[in-house]
């Protein structure tokens, strides 16, 4: 998936992926990942409404997103009055404890992660290809030496269908976090209530949550 696919999306307002709630599982799992985070990394962050979610529970939120628009939206959509600056090759919007990164996910060094013990990730692995999820943990780890990790991901039978979103089973997962503690702690097959999905052929699609810890 290059950058201009996910450009792209955003230039053409082409974003199902975007929910107006709040993620249940972000509301489910917040206490047990997030409780004793001072800070929270939400990399491939979008506009997530999430976004406000983990502000309003106190903590300090660093997201990254390739898309200018998507982040520019975020602070219009929530009213935030905007401080823009040049950090090397990212555009940082700033507001109180908000600091969005309009950038490459994979250009990020650790320094910018100071402040943060947590990642929240709802389709962020599962927005890229096999080939860079590797390389997206391998430089999660190199992002955050230690962490606590609230993953969100989906399964289906991948031929059925073309990602992204991709499906990422937990064979992957156990394989992809070897190195770190993992807990699948939720599966729930949600098809009936994603028509879209239904109507692009999918059997099944299971919703699934990993607390992961290294
Ligand atoms: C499927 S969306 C998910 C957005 C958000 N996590 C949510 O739940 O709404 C994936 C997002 O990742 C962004 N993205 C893709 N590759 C990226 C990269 N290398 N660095 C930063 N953002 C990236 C895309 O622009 C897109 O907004």
């Amino acid at each position: 998936m290059d950058k201009s696919f996910w450009l792209d999306k955003w230039e053409k307002q082409e974003i199902g992926f975007h929910l107006a709630q709040v993620h249940p599982l972000l509301k489910k799992y917040y206490q047990t990942v997030f409780s004793q985070a001072d800070g929270v990394f939400v990399p491939l962050c979008g506009k997530t409404t999430d976004l406000t979610f983990l502000l309003n529970q106190g903590k300090y939120v660093l997201g990254c997103e390739l898309s200018e628009k998507a982040v520019a939206a975020y602070f219009q959509e929530h009213r935030l009055e905007i401080k823009k600056q040049q950090l090397g090759e990212f555009v940082e919007y700033q507001n109180d404890h908000l600091s969005l990164l309009v950038g490459d996910f994979f250009k990020l060094s650790a320094a910018q992660l100071v402040g943060c013990q947590a990642i929240y990730d709802r389709a962020a692995l599962i927005a890229l290809p096999e080939s860079m999820r590797k390389q997206y943990v391998a430089h999660l780890t190199n992002l955050m030496p230690h962490a606590s990790l609230l993953l969100v991901t989906l399964e289906y039978p991948q031929p059925q269908m073309a990602g992204p979103p991709f499906s990422v089973e937990k064979k992957e997962i156990d394989s992809l976090f070897a190195f770190a503690e993992v807990n699948s702690v939720y599966t729930n097959n949600i098809i009936e209530k994603e028509p879209k999905f239904a109507a692009r052929g999918l059997s099944y699609l299971n919703e699934c949550a990993y607390i992961i810890r290294w």
